[in-house]
């Protein structure tokens, strides 16, 4: 069994994982994993199995030691990290790809082995990110700040505006503060996405790409996704599979 670790700037999510198809998912806050030890704890609670390998997606640097203590000390293995550079069955036409986050790199892997050569994705987590894949080349994309994110600088950068629960208006004129807020920071930006999709779809001629939505917060606006969007929740985690078999194997 192999245990897949998809570490983001607000949650971690776990999995374990024999094909890269099903997967026992447990959630944890990023910020509680301190130990290796505590890890491990934590994992036993969870998971009966021995685990072969882990594989770690992180975008929170400063705790990826934890998982190697954790590699080390446990399963006698070094934990394998996801890095664009080390997977070559996608050309990475960026600036720096070793400057891109290991959630958008599983992101396009899994796009591209599951939805073909030309895939948008958008990844709702604690940022927004939107990746292109054309002719299963990583064009770039674009970093937006999260729905969360947002509601929070609003409420911590003024004096009256409170923190409001997350929750889309079908409507685009707000009738009290929290209406206000919450078209401004979900709705304009659902706006926005759709938009820059339509840039995207000119600009490189994706018209017919699938565009796929994952990440935790796609949970919060899936009632209002268009019938032409795909919403796969499991698309990172099968990336981080797929790089494993890629570099690893
Ligand atoms: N099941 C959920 N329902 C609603 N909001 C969620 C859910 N899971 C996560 N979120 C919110 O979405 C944001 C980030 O989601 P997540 O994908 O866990 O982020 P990241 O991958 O950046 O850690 C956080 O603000 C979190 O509170
Ligand atoms: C944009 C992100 C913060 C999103 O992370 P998340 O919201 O999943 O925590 C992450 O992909 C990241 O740190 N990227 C590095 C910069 C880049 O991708 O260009
Ligand atoms: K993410």
């Amino acid at each position: 069994m192999l245990l897949l670790f998809d570490v983001g700037n607000t949650h971690t999510t776990i999995a374990l994982t024999k094909d890269g198809k099903s997967f026992d998912i447990k959630r944890v806050s990023t910020h509680s994993i301190q130990t290796e030890d505590e890890l491990y704890v934590f994992l036993k609670m969870f998971y009966k199995n021995d685990f072969k390998d882990i594989v770690v997606s992180s975008v929170v640097p400063n705790i990826n030691y934890i998982f190697e203590f954790f590699a080390e000390k446990y399963l006698n293995k070094k934990a394998i990290f996801v890095s664009a550079k080390e997977y070559n069955e996608i050309a990475w036409n960026v600036n720096t790809p070793e400057e891109i986050g290991a959630d958008r790199v599983v992101d396009v892997i899994a796009a591209s082995r599951d939805y073909g050569k030309d895939a948008i994705v958008v990844d709702f987590g604690t940022a927004i990110t939107i990746e292109v894949l054309k002719d299963n080349r990583y064009e770039g994309g674009v970093i937006i700040p999260g729905f969360n994110m947002m509601v929070n600088a609003l409420f911590k950068g003024t004096a009256k505006l409170p923190k409001v629960e997350l929750k889309p208006s079908n409507t685009f004129v707000g009738k009290d503060t929290e209406s206000n807020i919450r078209i401004g920071v979900i709705n304009t930006i659902l706006g926005g996405i759709d938009y820059t999709i339509e840039r995207i779809k000119s600009d490189y001629d994706l018209k017919s790409a699938p565009i796929i939505y994952t990440g935790g917060q796609s949970k919060l606006i899936r009632e209002y996704l268009k019938k032409d969007i795909v919403y796969d929740l499991e698309l990172g985690l099968r990336g981080i599979y797929y790089f494993y078999e890629n570099t690893a194997c």
